[in-house]
């Protein structure tokens, strides 16, 4: 054995881990995290139809385009930000005439959006930014003055679901949070515990339409009243997927997965308010429009498909709106094939009588 002092003193080195050529955790992502920056690494990810971590892909730009007939000079509302991209299109079609109002609940997207746009060159001459729930839109119409074209694109964005800190998706671990604003009302792990049995159930099937919601429900709850603090993303799911065991080995894996995707939606919903906000919305709507004013709302399940439809219906009915969409328009196959989260997208329309 060589114990020279000069070999002494020379430190053993750890071998650096060797991590792979993709980055598997989201703070790692950071090519895709600064999407300006590397256009070139990000364009090759949606060609795959993936989306970039830290990025939204905006769905139906055209056919919205197309209905919302945007001109110089008008004064509309984009009820929900997210990443902007449906904005900066809208901003494109004002053409530095009119002005754009831009809602968004999540205090932690909407600063980044607003930066990005702002770098873009969209200052408060041609918008403005509020915090806050589109449910409050009478509120901002008070500013606004009549609106001649609205957008609502319900839901979440990718980078709401993609960063594990929000607790959105089952697929990474995180606290079981699900709020679109950290900062208000209660998250999914607390509201959990102050759920009964059957009230849960019929959480998961109205929202979620989850066959197994009997079974998952008793597991959530027994789980709850054995001591367990149900806190984080990995341990719903574990305990979704104990729940669902008695399922054949064959289609257990997928059943598991959509089970997964189908509960963490219902609790969104439910800790969102999403259907109480979207129904405040849809009854406020026709008194912020202008004469002529047109509305495309852009929903993701069935649920907010029969709310939206109802009102539509039911105003037309009244002679408030002067034409409706007849039926919803679906992405392309092309755009779907692009882009996975297209999928499941329906959006419908209406005019101002
Ligand atoms: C599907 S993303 C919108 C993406 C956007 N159209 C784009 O092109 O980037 C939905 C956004 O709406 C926000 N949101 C959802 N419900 C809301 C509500 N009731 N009021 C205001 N914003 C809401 C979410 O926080 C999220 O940022």
């Amino acid at each position: 054995m060589n114990s020279s002092p000069d070999n002494q003193k020379k430190k053993h080195k750890r071998r650096v881990r060797y991590s792979g050529t993709h980055p598997k955790a989201f703070h790692e992502k950071y090519k895709e995290l600064q999407p300006e920056k590397y256009a070139d690494d990000v364009n090759k990810i949606i060609q795959k139809g993936n989306t970039p971590a830290g990025m939204h892909r905006s769905i139906c730009v055209n056919e919205i385009l197309e209905f919302l007939q945007i001109t110089p000079g008008q004064v509309g509302l984009d009820a929900t930000l997210g990443y902007g991209g449906h904005t900066l299109e809208m901003l494109k079609c004002l053409d530095s005439k009119g002005h754009l109002y831009a809602l968004d609940v999540d205090p932690i997207e909407l600063p980044r959006t607003q930066k990005r746009l702002e770098g873009l060159g969209y200052g408060s001459d041609i918008i403005t930014f509020k915090q806050t729930n589109f449910s409050n839109i009478d509120q901002v119409v008070l500013e606004s003055g009549p609106l001649n074209f609205i957008l609502a694109d319900l839901g979440v964005s990718s980078m709401q679901i993609d960063n594990p800190e929000r607790g959105f998706s089952y697929k990474s671990d995180g606290p079981l949070d699900l709020r679109l604003n950290p900062n208000k009302g209660m998250s999914a792990s607390d509201r959990l515990k102050t759920m009964e049995q059957d009230e849960l159930e019929g959480m998961l099937m109205e929202n979620a339409d989850e066959p197994h919601a009997n079974v998952i429900s008793h597991a959530i709850i027994d789980s709850i009243k054995r001591g367990i603090d149900i806190t984080t993303t990995t341990q719903l799911q574990q305990i979704i997927e104990e729940a669902l065991h008695f399922i054949p080995e064959k289609t257990r894996k997928e059943d598991v997965k959509k089970s997964c995707q189908r509960c963490f939606q219902a609790l969104r919903i439910d800790v969102n308010s999403e259907y109480e906000v979207l129904y405040e919305f849809l009854e406020k709507l026709p008194a912020t429009l202008a004469k002529g004013g047109r509305v495309a709302i852009l929903s993701f399940h069935s649920g907010e498909d029969r709310l939206i439809k109802k009102s539509f219906q039911k105003f037309y009915r009244e002679g408030i709106y002067s034409d409706i969409a007849p039926k919803p328009i679906r992405p392309t196959a092309e755009e779907c094939y692009s882009n996975s989260r297209a999928r499941s997208t329906k959006l419908r329309w209406a005019i101002k009588a």
